[in-house]
């Protein structure tokens, strides 16, 4: 959706590094967003989007002649509204006429309970997205690890061939080396204040995986996230910083069919992947992350 930073480009190099042609999409999607959401002010930076994409080059590793080559973005896809919806588009749903794509039974859980229109709006342009451009690979980031999982199913689904499920490929969430805050367009919300506090979430998830891991249940695996939130919201208070931190959720899911760990459930083997997420309004800005519990190997992609 633009505004790009490090997270963007790190998929953005990837596909450089395994891909002879790179094309990136550039869309603020208006059928993610709800009416009550952040579509009219979602930072828009085309020009210095377009100067980084430019500047992004990758020496392809291999033996041959073509070990000189450097791939550079091929091209930059940055469609109108009018152009993606052809046939117009309003944001509340249930106003919506025509052709849309839902995932069902994985589109409520985690972020579709707070956004529960989201998933709807995203596999819709995404399916738009694959059949203008027929990728062979796409690349999302694990940031947005519900999103990236839908669309997997989607693609396994409705049986792409361009991309195909194997073929769409989840990036590690790339972070702020001092403090860990997963990158994301909406930091850019962050008041100096916020900023600081921002990182909550990531510590909160860290905790809860430490408990994971030491053989917690998931109930006290979630008291413990939920036990730094409440304490950082005290130190917010006691240092004087002018920002508000509310937990929107954190929950454990099983990765395959997102259905919430019971209260009870431990750590059984690390073959076992549960998805450990959560959204933090700091302020008004809501903001993501996850970690992803257990042996990953066969599951990003
Ligand atoms: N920190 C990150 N690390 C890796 N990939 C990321 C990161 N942030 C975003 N992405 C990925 O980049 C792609 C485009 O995401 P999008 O434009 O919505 O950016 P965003 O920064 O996640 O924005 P927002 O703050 O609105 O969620 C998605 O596949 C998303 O998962
Ligand atoms: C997948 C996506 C491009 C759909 O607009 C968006 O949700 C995003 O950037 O994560
Ligand atoms: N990366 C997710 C896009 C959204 O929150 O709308």
């Amino acid at each position: 959706m633009g505004a790009l930073h490090e997270g963007h480009l790190s998929l953005v190099r990837k596909s450089l590094s395994e891909n002879d042609l790179t094309v990136v999409s550039i869309f603020v999607n208006p059928a993610q967003f709800a009416p009550h959401e952040d579509l009219s002010s979602y930072p828009r930076t085309l020009p210095v989007d377009l100067k980084l994409l430019e500047a992004e080059q990758v020496h392809p590793a291999t033996d041959g002649p073509a070990s000189c080559e450097i791939r550079t973005p091929a091209a930059v896809f940055v469609p109108s509204v009018k152009e993606m919806y052809p046939s117009g588009i309003v944001q509340n749903v249930t106003d919506q006429k025509g052709a849309f794509i839902e995932v069902k039974g994985y589109s409520h859980q985690m972020e579709g309970q707070t956004r529960p229109t989201f998933f709807r709006g995203v596999a819709t342009v995404v399916t738009k997205l694959f059949n203008i451009i027929q990728p062979t690979n796409a690349y999302f980031g694990q940031k947005d690890v519900q999103q990236a999982f839908i669309l997997k199913r989607l693609a396994t689904d409705l049986l792409l061939s361009h991309p195909t499920p194997e073929h769409l490929h989840i990036v590690p969430t790339a972070r702020d080396p001092t403090d860990g805050l997963a990158l994301s367009s909406r930091n850019t919300y962050l008041t100096p204040d916020g900023r600081k506090v921002a990182p909550t979430l990531r510590q909160a998830l860290l905790a809860a995986e430490e408990a994971w891991k030491a053989g917690s249940t998931k109930e006290e695996c979630i008291a413990k996230a939920k036990a730094i939130v409440e304490s950082n919201k005290q130190k917010a208070t006691s240092e004087e910083l002018a920002v508000e931190l509310k937990l929107d959720y954190v929950e454990m899911n099983d990765v395959k069919t997102f259905d919430v760990l019971e209260p009870q459930a431990r750590r059984q083997a690390e073959e076992q992947v549960v998805i450990l997420s959560g959204a933090l309004y700091v302020d008004k800005t809501r903001l993501i992350d996850n970690i992803l519990l257990g042996d990953t190997t066969n599951i990003l992609g």
